[in-house]
């Protein structure tokens, strides 16, 4: 197994529901310290729900959410948001300021969140990230003048600044050609190895997934109902949907 035995994400019988809309149904799961863990279920499954809950920007009907060791739901702003530094949120966006240049954009959460860190630091922290992201040469363009896979490059190199225990990545690789997904996923996976993050990955890409999960878990009804390895989940699917999820992703790529 990748990864240690250690749980940064414990979430046991967790339920959610809009009104009549029921989203999560009785959802376990565990992520592990130092690993990736991919996400799928088709739109409206509830990930980013699930995702919500986990940074307390919206609170379960019943059962637990324990991140960190923080059971979120009973967190105070303050804890919270300490809770939610250790969190870095790569979003599908890459969610830059278009009128900041790369440094700037970088410079920002830590500036605001990292008190007393002298001018020369912040260069050398950014100018490590970049380094790690393979964009030194970035540091002083526009968001403008950066292709989509520069700009998802940035937007992770942004939020691991704050050198967060725990990466959620939304969809890493939608609207990227091919060969920029595989650069991204590897990313991914250098990341891991690099600064031991633990990582939730959200996609619809199966060769993301593939690439970049030890372990997959498959949203489905409300719960995570297969959970393991990319060839123990799609491989052995006895539920359709699960065979269909795969059908479509490689017949159609
Ligand atoms: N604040 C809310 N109020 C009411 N309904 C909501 C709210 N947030 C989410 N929902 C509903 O919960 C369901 C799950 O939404 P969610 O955004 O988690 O899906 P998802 O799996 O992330 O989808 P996608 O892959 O398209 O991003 C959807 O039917 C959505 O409309």
């Amino acid at each position: 197994m990748v990864g240690t035995e250690e749980k940064v994400v414990e979430v046991r019988n967790l339920f959610k529901s809009f009104g009549d809309l029921k989203v999560l149904q009785g959802v376990d799961l565990d992520l592990h310290k130092g690993e990736n863990l991919v996400v799928l279920g088709k739109s409206g499954s509830g990930k980013s729900v699930l995702i919500k809950i986990m940074v307390g920007l919206l609170k379960q009907d019943s059962g637990s959410m324990i991140v960190l060791g923080e059971d979120v739901a009973s967190l105070g702003v303050k804890a919270l948001n300490k809770l939610r530094l250790n969190i870095g949120f790569s979003f599908q966006n890459s969610a830059l300021y278009d009128s900041m240049t790369v440094r700037e954009n970088m410079e920002f959460p830590l500036v605001r969140n990292v008190k007393n860190l002298t001018r020369k630091e912040i260069t050398m922290k950014i100018e490590e990230l970049l380094d790690s992201v393979g964009l030194p040469q970035s540091i002083d363009q526009m968001p403008s003048e950066l292709s989509g896979g520069q700009k998802k490059r940035i937007g992770v190199a942004r939020t691991l600044i704050l050198e967060p225990e725990i990466m959620l990545y939304d969809e890493p690789t939608a609207g990227l050609d091919p060969i920029t997904c595989i650069d991204i996923n590897n990313l991914i996976i250098q990341i891991r190895e690099q600064y031991n993050t633990s990582s939730i990955v959200i996609t619809h890409d199966l060769t993301c997934a593939k690439m970049t999960g030890d372990r997959q878990a498959v949203l489905l009804d409300g719960q995570f109902k297969a959970q393991g390895s990319f060839e123990e989940v799609f491989a052995g699917a006895e539920d359709q949907r699960v065979k269909s999820f795969y059908d479509y992703n490689f017949i159609n790529s």
